[in-house]
């Protein structure tokens, strides 16, 4: 069996250890996690705490642990609310009482003083945590669990009990494991709303209102942007948000703790006859809703209803978003393994490797940094497979947002909704069948795209939403990302077997600050692209625009350097100074990086216009001849006995760019050409390079 990742609870008291323990073990978060505890001052240097997550009460006991646990290990703050079911006593206090809030520290009685008056308990409160001076006008202290602590003095004591760990934290720490808490054996909704329902049925529900309790409860089914309804066995409706009440045109008042059947007519009926579980397309008015309604357990028995709706429309709006920004790419690859321009050796070696990958049918991983040529190379691949005539289907995973995933990547079958085609809608995987679907950016897909891919890859089948038979797809999956998927597999944000189904050949895409020599091959390329596009001059790079985009760290690689050149191209003429470059690359000069010695530039710049070879030989002419110089005729001669055959016209375009670099001194009239110092160091620089023949 898998270890289960591990949690380590540190509090300062011993009762809130305790209570964290023992809620934690209630909402059966144990079931996913170890969880341990300790208390801070029982912490030592002789025991090595290596949880994947640290849950504490408050900034100041994780400051105080901060010597015994390694800096990297990752932290929650606990926010805890009070724990409802012992506030009764609070609501019969006078308005407007002073009151003592007693904790053990300053901190945790001002936390707790705010929760109180967060909820909506409002009196005069004072924190309490062993002061010397006591207000002899105050009677009353309340205290989460301190009792002892309360000054003999004071006449009325509460104890509230412990805090408990409020609804936000416990959704935190779900989420940081990847857990989904709609998953059938995860109680944490039902436990939540549980504590809603014991708190209704121990206080009138008229006081909590009148005292805001709701307050909190429904913060936190508002921050959920669809409708939400919730209600229990006996069908009374136990929580509703904002979002629920203006596409129901009803107050808060007029529906909670009523029938389900107060809903508006239409409403009730659409959401009495939608299928659990399902994706459920209604018109109610003239205007289409999307339903999904799903069942709370508590053990095996059904606890509550969940009804999740929104408009269609608004739904949609999402959707042509995500279009736009996921799907404009269409069903065709352009890009072939040609398309790759490259001068790296370690490029053209991955290219190679890449071809022979090509020609096989197994899953391929591309990892390469935003902007590297990751889609470029999944085109050239696809092309250069026996699928070339098949169709090329990219998934933005990044893009489709949650509600969309299932129709969007499986479809849907017809009359699934209002609005669907008749014939119904192939999803991306059916339309990549004999093809490939390239899933990109894999890394941002979330729990639920993860379960989904998976089963789709382990069954070779998709299920369209709306019912109908598994219709088998042939594709082949190319999968990329620029996120590192083993460590996001390590924080539990990514599934281990997911990953290991995708990662069978990889391919790592190498971002250009780690090759140089492309820089200047693909600005040069880009140049001509804009030059023609926009019809421009033709651009020149100064010498010191090049030292600076080599100093450059391009953090968005060859889409940065390509939007750069069509920039520079709209705003220069002819020549590219350095002064003309956006400020990003100025400002980003990597000063930390050892700037590229000037030969180096040298190379690359004839690198790219391919003339390394040539120069290489003029030059050595050049030093045979010595200060006597010689002119372009004779130079041709003897670069002619070398087997070098240039034409002149080729040879007087390569001597101007040798003379622009400051290589060579070109004499005037019967002075000839020589070599200078500038160049005879470069001569050195190139018979070091191995890579000269
Ligand atoms: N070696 C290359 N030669 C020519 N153009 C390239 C090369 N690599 C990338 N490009 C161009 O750079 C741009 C970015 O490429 P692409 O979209 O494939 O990158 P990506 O790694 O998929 O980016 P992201 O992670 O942001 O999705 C495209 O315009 C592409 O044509």
């Amino acid at each position: 069996m898998k270890d289960k990742p591990e949690v380590l609870v540190i509090t300062h008291r011993h009762t809130s250890l305790q209570t964290i323990l023992e809620q934690l073990e209630d909402v059966g978060f144990v079931e996913h996690c170890n969880v341990g505890g300790v208390l801070v001052d029982d912490m030592s240097d002789k025991k090595d705490y290596r949880p994947n997550l640290i849950l504490t009460t408050s900034q100041v006991v994780y400051n105080m642990a901060k010597d015994f646990i390694s800096d990297d290990i990752p932290y929650i703050i606990a926010k805890r609310s009070i724990n409802f079911a012992r506030i009764k006593p609070l609501l019969s206090l006078p308005k407007g009482s002073r009151i003592y809030v007693v904790n053990d520290m300053k901190d945790s009685a001002e936390e707790a003083i705010e929760t109180l008056l967060e909820v909506g308990i409002v009196h005069d409160y004072i924190p309490y945590y062993g002061q010397e001076d006591l207000d002899p006008t105050v009677s009353i202290a309340i205290t989460p669990g301190e009792i002892d602590m309360v000054p003999h003095l004071i006449k009325t004591k509460i104890d509230i009990g412990n805090r408990l760990l409020d609804m936000s934290t416990l959704y935190e720490i779900y989420e940081f494991f990847g857990i989904s808490t709609f998953e059938s054996n995860n109680q944490l909704s039902a436990k939540y709303i549980q504590s809603i329902i014991s708190l209704m049925k121990e206080l009138n529900v008229e006081i909590i209102q009148s005292q805001g309790l709701q307050k909190s409860i429904e913060g936190i089914v508002d921050q959920i942007e669809e409708g939400i309804i919730v209600y229990d066995q006996c069908n009374q409706i136990i929580s509703i948000n904002m979002q629920a009440l203006k596409l129901l045109n009803r107050s808060y008042i007029d529906l909670i703790s009523k029938d389900i059947s107060r809903l508006p007519k239409n409403f009730y009926q659409a959401f009495m006859k939608v299928e659990m579980e399902k994706e459920n397309f209604i018109d109610i008015e003239d205007e289409s809703f999307y339903i999904r309604k799903r069942r709370i357990f508590v053990g095996a028995k059904v606890f509550a209803t969940i009804i999740l709706f929104d408009k269609m429309n608004r739904i949609k709006s999402i959707e042509t978003e995500y279009r736009k920004k996921g799907r404009k790419k269409g069903f065709v690859s352009k890009h072939t393994f040609s398309d790759i321009k490259t001068n790296s050796p370690e490029m053209l070696s991955l290219i190679e490797k890449a071809k022979k990958l090509a020609v096989s049918d197994s899953t391929i991983f591309i990892y390469g940094e935003t902007g590297t040529g990751k889609e470029v190379m999944a085109q050239a691949i696809h092309n250069a497979s026996d699928r070339s005539d098949g169709p090329f289907v990219a998934v933005n995973l990044a893009a489709i947002p949650e509600s969309l995933v299932e129709s969007e990547l499986f479809g849907y079958e017809k009359g699934a909704f209002t609005g669907a085609s008749q014939t119904g809608n192939m999803g991306l995987f059916e339309r990549g069948h004999n093809g490939t679907v390239f899933l990109d950016e894999i890394g941002d897909a979330s729990p639920i795209i993860q379960n989904r891919l998976l089963r789709v890859l382990q069954e070779r089948e998709v299920q369209r939403v709306g019912g109908g038979q598994p219709i088998p797809v042939e594709v082949r999956i190319i999968a990329a990302t620029n996120k590192d998927l083993q460590e996001l597999v390590k924080e539990k944000k990514f599934r281990e077997d997911l990953y290991y189904r995708l990662n069978v050949l990889p391919i790592t895409l190498i971002p250009l600050r780690k090759r140089k020599e492309d820089i200047l091959l693909l600005s040069e390329l880009f140049a001509k692209e804009f030059e023609e596009k926009l019809q421009r001059n033709s651009l020149r790079f100064s010498q010191e625009a090049i030292e600076a985009m080599l100093n450059y760290d391009w953090p968005g690689n060859v889409r940065e350097l390509r939007n750069t050149i069509e920039y520079l191209a709209h705003v220069c003429e002819g020549e590219v100074t350095k002064e003309a470059l956006p400020a990003t690359i100025l400002e980003h000069q990597d000063s930390s990086a050892i700037s590229l010695k000037q030969e180096e530039i040298i190379y690359n710049t004839l690198d790219a216009k391919g003339f390394i070879h040539d120069c290489h030989q003029i030059l050595t002419v050049l030093q045979k001849i010595g200060h006597r110089g010689i002119g372009r005729m004779g130079l041709l001669k003897l670069l002619k006995k070398n087997n070098q055959t240039l034409s002149e016209q080729k040879l007087r375009y390569r001597l101007e760019i040798l003379a622009d670099m400051d290589l060579i001194d070109v004499g005037r009239g019967r002075r000839g050409t020589t070599i200078n110092e500038k160049g005879m160091n470069f001569l050195r620089y190139l018979e070091n390079k191995s890579v000269i023949t």
